[in-house]
């Protein structure tokens, strides 16, 4: 562990005394943990185990029945600035008579209630294609989304948390109904923007193998039957040598 001095990464998720309950269900219990810039924390659990209600918690769709999560050093309960995230559920499908496009649907994650009437900017577009081909699904983008298959909705859900360049992505199971190939090309590019954009992961994955491998073998915590899996830049680099190396890239 690096002294306090060196410790120069912000807190991206504090979450403090956390519990939660449907009705008498008790589902996350006491819950403390901190998710820092940079870190990428894999979150593993058996079907059931409150993984999901965990991250709901702390995109504001749940509210804890006792605790609470700071995003961005700021309560959820007063948090606005939600660009700074970028949030895929888990199984997403949209109906098939569901009327977007790729297009549509992709450039809907830059409206917030502020813009959303609002004609889009040239950069805006831009945002789009680059979103677009990252999770390379430009020659799809005229299709109704509610046409395609599972795993190119998927990708349709990725691009449109990623339009935003969010500081902080949480991933609900993103590969879930994605061919095996499009999987090993997901993770790298999540690795890569891990590693080089510097980018802040938090996800949920049934895919144990790519956790250990990029997270190593044992959780750094557990919390009834969800464990969490870390890669502490923070412990791992010190901050001067992280920044310099980010300017280079
Ligand atoms: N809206 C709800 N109302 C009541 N109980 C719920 C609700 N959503 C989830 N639960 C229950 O809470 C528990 C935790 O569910 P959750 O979806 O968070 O688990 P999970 O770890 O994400 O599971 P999986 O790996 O199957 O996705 C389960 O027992 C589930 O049945």
């Amino acid at each position: 562990m690096l002294p306090e001095s060196l410790d120069c990464h912000k807190h991206m998720i504090e979450i403090k005394n956390l519990s939660f309950s449907y009705g008498e269900q008790k589902v996350i219990s006491d819950l403390n943990f901190t998710v820092r810039e940079r870190d990428f924390v894999g979150v593993i659990g058996s079907n059931g185990a409150g993984k999901s209600t965990l991250l709901k918690m702390i995109v504001g769709l749940l509210t804890p029945s006792e605790g609470d999560i700071k995003l961005f050093g700021e309560s959820v309960r007063k948090f606005r600035d939600w660009e700074r995230i970028g949030y895929v559920p888990q199984k997403n499908a949209f109906n098939p008579l569901f009327p977007a496009t790729v297009r549509e649907v992709v450039l809907s994650g830059l409206y917030n209630n502020k813009n959303v009437f609002r004609r889009l900017s040239r950069q805006q577009q831009r945002k789009c294609d680059d979103a677009l081909e990252v999770m390379r699904i430009q020659n799809i983008q005229d299709r109704r989304v509610g046409m395609l298959s599972g795993g190119q909705q998927q990708r349709v859900f990725l691009a449109r948390a990623l339009i935003n360049h969010p500081d902080l992505l949480i991933l609900d199971e993103p590969t879930v109904g994605i061919d095996v190939e499009t999987q090993a090309a997901f993770f790298e590019l999540i690795t890569h923007m891990h590693a080089h954009h510097h980018m802040t992961f938090l996800m949920v994955s049934h895919d144990i193998d790519m956790i250990r491998n990029y997270l190593g073998h044992d959780p750094i915590q557990r919390n009834g039957k969800i464990n969490f899996y870390s890669h502490h830049s923070h412990e791992l680099q010190n901050c001067a040598a992280e920044d310099l190396q980010h300017s280079l890239t």
